[in-house]
C-alpha cells in the first residue's frame, strides 16, 4: 500500500488529503501537524476549518486510510510520498520583509525529513513558494547525504477556499513539475498515478520543476489582477454615473475575456493574492526586473487604495466623521462561505474606522468574537499603507463590539457596512434594520449584495462599490484629503 504523509494540517493540507484519501481507498494517507489543537480538532465532530462539504469528505474515510497525527516524525519516516503543505507567510522583517516569503517553515520541515528518512522518498511541494525553491530544497535534503534518493516535486493548489470540496473533485487542472531526469520521470509518473484515481489524464499537466513554481504564482498574480483591475474601474464608474456591474458584464461577455473575477468589491482579501504577488515582486526585483516588479506591484497598491477608497466613502458621506458613531460591520471573513479572516478587507476598513473614532459592531456567522480581536489587535507590515491604516493602539478593541446576529449589529447604528458576500445578507429584513437605526441611516455595500433601488425605497442612503452615486454621497468630494 502506497503511504502518503502530508506535513502540515491547514486550510490546504487538510482538505487536499481529505479528498486523496477518499478517492483512493487503496493509498494511507496520514496528516501531521506541529499544532496538536489543529489534530485534535481534525479527529474531533468539530473541524479546525468551516468548509461546505468538507466533513462528509472527511467523515468518510477518517479511521479507514485517513489519519490526523502529531507524531511528526514517525509518520514522515513511514511515508513514500511526503507533501509539505505548510505556511509560507509574508517576512516580517530582515532582507525581504514586507515583501519575500519566510521559507522559515518549509525549511525546518525539509530539515527534518532529511533527519528521518531512512527510504527513498518523493517529497511534493504542495505550499506556494518562491520559483526555484526546490533547488534549495534538494541541497536542504541531501546535506548529510545518506545514500537515500529524494526526488523533488512542485504540485501547486490551485482551490479556492468556500469551493475546496468542489474545486478538488473537479479541477480544472492538476500541476505537476518534477526534474526533466529519469528519476524525475518515475516520480512524476508515481504522483500522477495518485490523481489519476479521479482526474481525467488530460486535465494533468507535467512540465518542469521552475515552470510549475512560477505557474502557481502567475496564476494567483493575474486572478488579482483581474479584481484590481475591475476595481479601478469601480472607481470611474462612480465618476461618472457608469453602473460596474454592467461594464463588467458587458467586458465579461468577451469570449476571450470571460465573465469569473470581475466582481468589484471593497478589496481581494485572503492569505494568498496578496502574500503571492509581493513575493513576484520581489522575485522580480532580485532579478533586476524593476518594470515588471513595479506592474505588479500596482496589483496590491490599486487594493490598498480600493479598501481605504471605501473608508473615506463611509466618512465623508456621514458628515464626515464617524467619531462616536454606531457603525455595524456586516461580515468579517475575506469572502462567504469560509471563517477565514487572513488579509480580509474587514480588517483594514475597521481600523479605517476607529482611527476616525467610530464604535463598531460587527457581525459574521463564522468568525468567532476571539479572532475578530486578535485580528483587530495585531501588527500588520505597514508596507505601502496609508496613514489611517496602521496598526491600532490595542485601547481601540475597546471600541469593538462582537455580535451574532446582524439585527444586532444595526441596532442604533448610525451606517452599516456589508464587507463579506455572505447569502444572508441578501435576504435580511432590511425595513427592520432601517427601523432600528439612527436616521439618516448610511448602508455602504462593499460587495453589491443589495437591491440599491428597494434599499433607497425604504429610506437609507446607499452607497455600493462602482454603482452611480447617490445624490447625497454624489455631491460629496469623492477622496477628501485624509
Ligand atoms: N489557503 C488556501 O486557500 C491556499 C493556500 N495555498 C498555500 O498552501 C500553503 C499552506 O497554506 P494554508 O493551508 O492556508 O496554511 P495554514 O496556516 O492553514 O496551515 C499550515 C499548517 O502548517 C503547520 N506547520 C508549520 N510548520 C510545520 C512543521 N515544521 N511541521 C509540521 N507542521 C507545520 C502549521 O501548524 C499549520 O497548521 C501556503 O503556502 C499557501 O500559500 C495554496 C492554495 C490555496
Ligand atoms: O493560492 C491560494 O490561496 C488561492 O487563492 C485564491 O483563492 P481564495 O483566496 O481562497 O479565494 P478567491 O475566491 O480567489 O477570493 C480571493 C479574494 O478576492 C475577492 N474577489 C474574488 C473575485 C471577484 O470577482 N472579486 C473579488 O473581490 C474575494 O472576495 C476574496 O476576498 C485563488 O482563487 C485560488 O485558485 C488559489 O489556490
Amino acid at each position: 500500500m502506497v503511504k502518503i504523509c502530508c506535513i502540515g494540517a491547514g486550510y490546504v493540507g487538510g482538505p487536499t488529503m481529505a479528498m486523496i484519501a477518499f478517492k483512493c481507498p487503496d493509498i494511507e494517507v496520514v496528516v501531521v501537524d506541529i499544532s496538536v489543537a489543529r489534530i485534535n480538532a481534525w479527529n474531533s465532530d468539530r473541524l479546525p476549518i468551516f468548509e461546505p462539504g468538507l466533513e462528509d469528505v472527511v467523515k468518510g474515510c477518517r479511521g479507514r486510510n485517513l489519519f490526523f497525527s502529531y507524531d511528526v516524525e514517525k509518520h514522515v519516516a513511514a511515508a513514500d510520498i511526503v507533501f509539505v503543505s505548510v505556511n509560507t507567510p509574508t517576512k516580517t522583517r530582515g532582507l525581504g520583509a514586507g515583501k519575500a516569503a519566510d521559507l522559515t517553515y518549509w525549511e525546518s520541515a525539509a530539515r527534518m525529513i532529511a533527519d528521518v528518512s531512512k527510504s527513498d522518498k518523493i517529497v511534493v511541494e504542495k505550499s506556494t513558494v518562491p520559483v526555484k525553491t526546490a533547488e534549495a530544497i534538494e541541497k536542504i535534503l541531501t546535506h548529510n547525504n545518506k545514500g537515500i534518493n529524494f526526488q523533488i516535486l512542485s504540485n501547486p493548489e490551485f482551490l479556492a477556499e468556500g469551493t475546496a470540496i468542489e474545486d478538488l473533485a473537479k479541477p480544472d487542472r492538476v500541476l505537476i513539475g518534477g526534474r526533466e531526469t529519469p528519476e524525475g520521470q518515475k516520480a512524476i509518473e508515481a504522483l500522477k498515478a495518485v490523481y489519476a484515481h479521479w482526474v481525467p489524464e488530460e486535465n494533468i499537466i507535467t512540465m518542469n520543476l521552475w515552470s510549475a513554481e512560477l505557474s502557481k504564482l502567475a496564476a494567483n498574480a493575474i486572478l488579482a489582477q483581474r479584481i484590481s483591475s475591475i476595481n479601478a474601474m469601480s472607481a470611474l464608474c462612480e465618476a461618472t454615473g457608469a453602473d460596474v456591474s454592467e461594464v463588467a458584464y458587458a467586458v465579461g461577455k468577451d469570449s476571450r475575456i470571460g465573465p469569473k473575477f470581475l466582481n468589484a468589491s471593497v478589496g481581494f482579501g485572503g492569505s494568498c493574492f496578496q502574500k503571492d504577488i509581493l513575493n513576484l515582486v520581489y522575485i522580480c526585483e532580485c532579478n533586476g526586473l524593476t518594470e515588471v516588479a513595479n506592474y505588479w506591484k500596482q496589483v496590491v497598491q490599486i487594493n490598498d487604495y480600493q479598501k481605504s477608497r471605501f473608508v473615506k466613502r463611509v466618512v465623508s458621506s456621514m458628515f464626515n466623521t464617524v467619531s462616536g458613531k454606531k457603525i455595524a460591520i456586516l461580515g468579517f471573513a475575506f469572502k462567504k462561505d469560509t471563517g477565514d479572516t487572513r488579509e480580509t478587507a474587514a480588517i483594514d476598513v475597521c481600523h479605517g474606522l476607529l482611527g476616525d473614532n467610530a464604535k463598531i459592531s460587527i457581525y459574521d456567522p463564522q468568525v468567532t468574537a476571539d479572532q475578530i480581536m486578535r485580528d483587530l489587535a495585531m501588527n500588520k507590515f505597514d508596507w505601502d499603507h496609508p496613514q489611517h491604516l496602521q496598526p491600532m493602539s490595542p485601547t481601540a478593541a475597546k471600541k469593538v463590539d462582537v455580535v451574532w446576529d446582524a439585527y444586532e449589529a444595526t441596532k442604533n447604528a448610525h451606517g452599516v457596512c456589508i464587507l463579506t458576500e455572505w447569502d444572508e445578507f441578501k435576504k435580511l429584513d432590511y425595513k427592520k434594520v432601517y427601523d432600528g437605526m439612527q436616521k439618516p441611516a448610511f448602508i455602504f455595500d462593499g460587495r453589491n449584495v443589495i437591491n440599491v433601488e428597494e434599499l433607497r425605497k425604504i429610506g437609507f442612503i446607499v452607497y455600493s462599490v462602482g454603482k452611480p452615486l447617490d445624490p447625497w454621497v454624489k455631491d460629496l468630494p469623492a477622496a477628501p484629503p485624509s
